[in-house]
């Protein structure tokens, strides 16, 4: 399937943010096989175009779905997720695996305000006011330090967010002005890094005070499992820190039998001395209810293990029926 001589093709979204991750996981490839041929191959997914809500897209993954069926199908021979991106309920495309993630860029959400709003805290937002994001995550626990905020629903890739928060006039959207779109838009402080736009940000969420999704500035690459010449390249790239965090919390999420709109939180830190602690949370849509639990791992027990007992200890404390009130 894959010509032993020819480049080694990377399927990737085409988004800005997607497209810099790649550029990064080039270079990598770069300084660790010189000569090594490269070929981008920019993907559009259903969810990149579709403006609505993401629960309302049939299926689940519309981010990574296509990506991988062209991977399967030998059209490209290895491709770059977000890990938060994708599914916990349900089990990678046959065939393909995850033969390394990057070490683990930031995991905290951050505040962007409108150019020139003095705000520098969530705190000092006026009462009442509107902050965009589509995640239930974010908003949950957005409205449990703040009940009174405003949350509204914003979809796309993250500039165009920045542009919309500044009032500048929308391309897609025939060139509308949206000025007072919100008064503060919430999005993850890894997406700013890998567009070089951190100067926006006016205020970092402390993780135990947005604690942040499974999989949070991890980037995943997949090949085919036959294909040894890749699975050997990427191999070479793998974090095993990051690898045993983000086992730990995806054996959580596929535990919680998580979807794609789930208010789920999920992060997996390592001490000092390599122990890891998992701290796993469920909310309601309004962030006035929740059910936490925070565990060590004991001596010598392996991540999937314990992200399943988080989980086991998440549904004793009424997990399920926060998740299923939730429409997906
Ligand atoms: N859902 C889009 C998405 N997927 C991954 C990131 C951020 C980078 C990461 O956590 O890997 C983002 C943007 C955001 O949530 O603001």
């Amino acid at each position: 399937m894959t010509g032993t001589a020819g480049p080694l093709r990377i399927g990737t979204r085409s988004s800005p943010m997607a497209l810099a991750q790649t550029a990064h996981v080039c270079e990598l490839l770069r300084r660790q096989e010189p000569g090594l041929a490269l070929e981008t191959v920019p993907v559009t997914t259903e969810a990149d175009r579709w403006h609505g809500d993401l629960s309302e897209l049939g299926g689940k993954g519309g981010f990574v779905k296509e990506i991988d069926v062209q991977l399967q199908r030998g059209e490209i021979d290895m491709a770059i997720h977000c890990l938060k991106d994708i599914p916990g309920d349900v089990p990678l495309p046959e065939g393909l695996l995850f033969a390394a993630v990057l070490p683990r860029a930031d995991v905290r959400d951050v505040l962007v305000v409108p150019e020139g709003s003095p705000v520098t805290a969530p705190s000092q937002l006026p009462p009442g006011a509107t902050v965009a994001s589509s995640s239930v995550r974010r908003r949950a626990q957005l409205l449990a330090l703040r009940p009174d905020l405003h949350v509204a629903r914003i979809r796309g890739a993250i500039g165009t967010r920045l542009d919309r928060l500044d009032g500048k006039p929308d391309a897609k959207r025939k060139g509308k002005g949206s000025a007072g779109v919100a008064d503060a838009l919430i999005v993850a402080r890894a997406g700013l890094e890998r567009l070089e736009r951190t100067d926006r940000i006016r205020y970092e969420f402390p993780v135990t005070e947005m604690v942040p999704p499974v999989g949070a500035g991890v980037l995943a690459l997949e090949c085919r499992q036959d294909d040894t010449r890749v699975t050997r390249v990427l191999e070479r790239l793998n974090d095993a820190k990051t690898q045993r965090e983000a086992t730990a919390e995806r054996a959580m999420l596929r535990a919680l039998r998580g979807h794609c709109n789930s208010p789920i939180a999920g992060h997996c830190g390592t001490g000092p001395d390599g122990q890891l602690t998992l701290r796993g949370m469920v909310f309601t849509h309004d962030g006035s209810h929740f059910a936490e639990a925070h565990h060590e791992a004991a001596h010598g027990e392996d991540p999937a293990t314990l992200g399943s007992r988080v989980a086991t200890a998440l549904l004793h404390r009424g997990a399920r029926a926060l998740i299923d009130a939730i429409p997906h």
